[in-house]
């Protein structure tokens, strides 16, 4: 598979290539130059398979002929390995007709593993065929950082620069970043939002000359891997409640849209799915744009479910090059628009594209107080504050007959103090991290300023080379 940016202003990569690259040097997202097609026998061929070869055949499509079929399935056997429930992704049932599919049974408890695991494999395994080494730079709201730390820690043949908010996570989510210690991981606090650790870790990738000395690569989902490897858990769900022979419709809670573009793709790809539901907080730029073609930047402001505060979501720059029948001249000018305007001017009838498969539903702090608690007193779930979004989307726009599969994206223990609020119950961390609040953390705070960035990333590189 080939990949092009949604540009249409970088040279066509290979996967590996892409892996390795994250952002396409036009400022660029990368997607499949053609999208692989599965027909109605490739997706019973898929029923029954465990979860690692179930993602091993979905994600083959996109590694060709770069990774063959037995390697990938080799790489996603060993990042699943540890996962904490021998389903993988199991499915539980909370309403009629409304389901929840739980994400966070890997090491940091975050369905942000699911993709992050499989790439730590594909990172090997490429730089080593290679020879190389990568500097990741990556930015965090919170969970991306720990599960990408987690996926990397120790690997020599990369060097991992995570950005967070400074304040803004949890504190359970910051100490899962800054109590690794290993030499290959700094972690930069960064004076400002997520979206100024995104849009800094964006300027570097644009700076060519310091992209190309540090070979910078990317472990968010700008990064077309990340994708790739979170649409089998779609896959697994819809099969699991009868595709392809019947539909079935997902809620995701969303922030940087690129878990529920994953799912986009898997309907792309061919699999039946009716409806994709996106649930926001307090930071609604999606809802607003889903309801009234309002795409307008409005600062961004804290809540209860941290990780979804994010008011620039990168991959909806993947969806819109599709609704513009891809049009890389029109992406363009359109994303152009929006950096420099903080407003994105969508066309009429690309919205209404949009509408006819998105829904959009945002709550506010108390509302998700009240959803966790309602849903805990009816159904006995306990559901996180980002989880229990989508399921408030999911039940808000299921149609009879199709059941609704909401994306469970964190474990409630990394959000103990607004379980506390909401239920009374301090959900416990699991025993592999029952000792995090004693240990010790190193992190360094930066101003949110391009050059502090590249000091620190440059200085973090020289620290683990001499190390
Ligand atoms: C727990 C949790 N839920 C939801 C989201 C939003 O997912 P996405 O950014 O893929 O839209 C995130 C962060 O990305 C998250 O960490
Ligand atoms: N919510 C994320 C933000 C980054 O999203 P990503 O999927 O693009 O890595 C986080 O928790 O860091």
């Amino acid at each position: 598979m080939r990949y092009i940016s949604t540009r249409g202003n970088a040279p066509a990569l290979s996967f590996s290539d892409v892996l390795l690259s994250g952002l396409a040097e036009d400022g660029g997202l990368y997607l499949p130059q053609a999208w692989p097609e599965f027909s109605l026998d490739d997706w019973r061929s898929l029923r029954g398979l465990p979860y690692p070869e179930l993602a091993a055949r979905v994600m083959a499509p996109f590694t060709a002929p770069d990774i063959d079929f037995e390697t990938l399935k080799s790489l996603c056997e060993q990042a699943y390995a540890g996962f904490d429930h021998p389903a993988i992704v199991p499915v539980t049932q909370v309403e009629d007709g409304l389901f929840v599919q739980e994400l966070f049974h890997g090491p940091t408890l975050a369905f942000k593993d699911m993709a992050m695991q499989v790439l730590g494999q594909l990172f090997e395994h490429v730089l080593t065929q290679r020879n190389d080494h990568v500097t990741i730079v990556g930015a965090t709201s919170g969970d991306t950082g720990s599960a990408a730390i987690e996926a990397c820690r120790g690997r020599k043949r990369l060097s991992v620069i995570i950005l967070h908010p400074k304040g803004r996570t949890s504190e359970v989510q910051r100490r899962q970043m800054t109590t690794v210690l290993d030499p290959n991981i700094t972690n930069l606090a960064v004076e400002g939002t997520f979206d100024d650790c995104q849009d800094l870790v964006k300027t570097l990738f644009a700076d060519l000359p310091f992209r190309r000395e540090m070979n910078l690569s990317a472990v968010n989902s700008i990064n077309w891997a990340r994708i790739a490897a979170q649409i089998p858990y779609y896959v697994h769900a819809a099969l699991t409640f009868g595709a392809p022979e019947r539909e079935v419709s997902f809620a995701v809670p969303t922030g940087n849209f690129g878990n529920i573009l994953a799912a986009w793709a898997a309907r792309r790809m061919g699999l039946p799915i009716r409806q994709l539901c996106v649930g926001s907080n307090r930071n609604d730029i999606l809802t607003r744009f889903l309801n009234a073609n309002d795409m307008t930047i409005k600062g961004v402001v804290p809540s209860l479910s941290p990780s979804m505060d994010i008011q620039v979501s990168s991959n909806f720059e993947r969806l819109l090059f599709e609704l513009l029948g891809r049009d890389a001249a029109a992406c363009t000018w359109i994303m152009t628009g929006f950096r420099a305007t903080g407003h994105m001017d969508v066309p009429e009838e690309t919205w209404e594209r949009a509408r006819s498969l998105f829904s959009g539903l945002a709550l506010d702090d108390t509302q998700t107080e009240a959803e966790i608690r309602a849903l805990h007193q009816k159904s006995g779930y306990l559901a996180d504050p980002h989880s229990v979004i989508g399921i408030a989307a999911g039940r808000k726009f299921r149609k009879p007959g199709t059941p609704m599969i909401a994306e469970a994206t964190a474990h409630p223990a990394k959000f103990p103090d607004a379980m506390v609020a909401a239920t009374g119950i301090h959900p416990a961390l699991p025993v592999h991290m029952a000792d995090l609040y004693e240990r010790r953390e190193r992190y360094r705070t930066v101003p949110a300023t391009p050059q502090a960035i590249k000091d620190a990333v440059r200085a973090a590189v020289a620290d683990c080379n001499a190390g």
